[in-house]
């Protein structure tokens, strides 16, 4: 269960948050789901003294990371300076980056291998846009951005991806995609990728469905059987409704 706290939060109130998130997860004996917040980069330090200082069980990364090792790139964050604070995660390829900054799916792949040669996990995010879904075209589109995301990576480095499935129209709006809709799109990535990789890496790799995620609708949409967590963005904000949501980290075992 992952949290995307996007452009919010200075770094005082993330330490707030994180303590908060990690008394709800102790109070409601979440010991056994992987949660993770992924704040701004200016927060990334002081998340980080959180979390060894008082040994929270909770994983951080960042939300983006540069393709670029090192040098002239003024405003870009190196792979090696995430691994150096700690981060497990990164995404790559959310639809606000590709939307605003023109990331196409070259950039994201190049972003992808920028993670793992900085021994980070991505998370590689696919997702469609509104005449996509409404031209049907929603599932070759996810496939493509998931094949071309993947371009060139070695097996084990597939097993440990995870996957977000983030359909642009349902992210901030309100409008989930119903657990029918997300299952469609997490079941073609789940096919694809047992088509590419095999059995094996394909069942292992974690697929997230993101896109107005609340506690009150998380149940319905971690009982498909291709959905193993989500990635939230507004209601990872409170603590609380964030625990909540990561309580529902049973999913009917494929
Ligand atoms: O983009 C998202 C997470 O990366 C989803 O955001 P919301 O949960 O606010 O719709």
């Amino acid at each position: 269960m992952a949290g995307n706290w996007k452009m919010n939060l200075n770094h005082f109130e993330a330490n707030l948050l994180v303590q908060k998130l990690a008394a709800s997860l102790s109070e409601q004996q979440l010991t056994d789901v992987e949660v993770a917040v992924l704040p701004p980069f200016t927060d990334l330090r002081t998340v980080q003294t959180a979390v060894d200082g008082d040994k929270l069980l909770i994983e951080y990364g960042a939300q983006d990371i540069s393709r670029h090792k090192s040098g002239a790139y003024t405003g870009e964050i190196a792979g090696s300076m995430l691994e150096k604070l700690g981060c497990t995660y990164v995404l790559a390829g959310h639809s606000e980056r590709r939307e605003y900054h023109n990331e196409g799916d070259e950039i994201v792949n190049a972003k992808v291998k920028a993670a793992f040669a900085s021994g980070l996990t991505p998370i590689l995010c696919v997702g469609e846009g509104l005449d996509i879904r409404e031209a049907a075209g929603h599932c070759p589109h996810c496939v493509s951005q998931l094949d071309a995301g993947l371009a060139g990576l070695k097996p084990e480095q597939v097993k440990q991806i995870v996957i977000a499935y983030e359909p642009v129209w349902a992210i901030g709006t309100g409008k989930t995609a119903t657990p029918e809709d997300a299952q469609e799109v997490c079941g073609a990535l789940r096919v694809r990728l047992v088509e590419k990789y095999g059995d094996e890496i394909g069942n292992a790799v974690r697929i997230l469905y993101g896109g107005s995620v609340k506690a009150a609708n998380i149940a319905a949409i971690m009982a498909q059987p291709d959905v193993d967590g989500a990635l939230v963005g507004g209601a990872s904000l409170d603590a609380e409704e964030f625990a909540s949501i990561a309580r529902f980290r049973e999913h009917v075992a494929r």
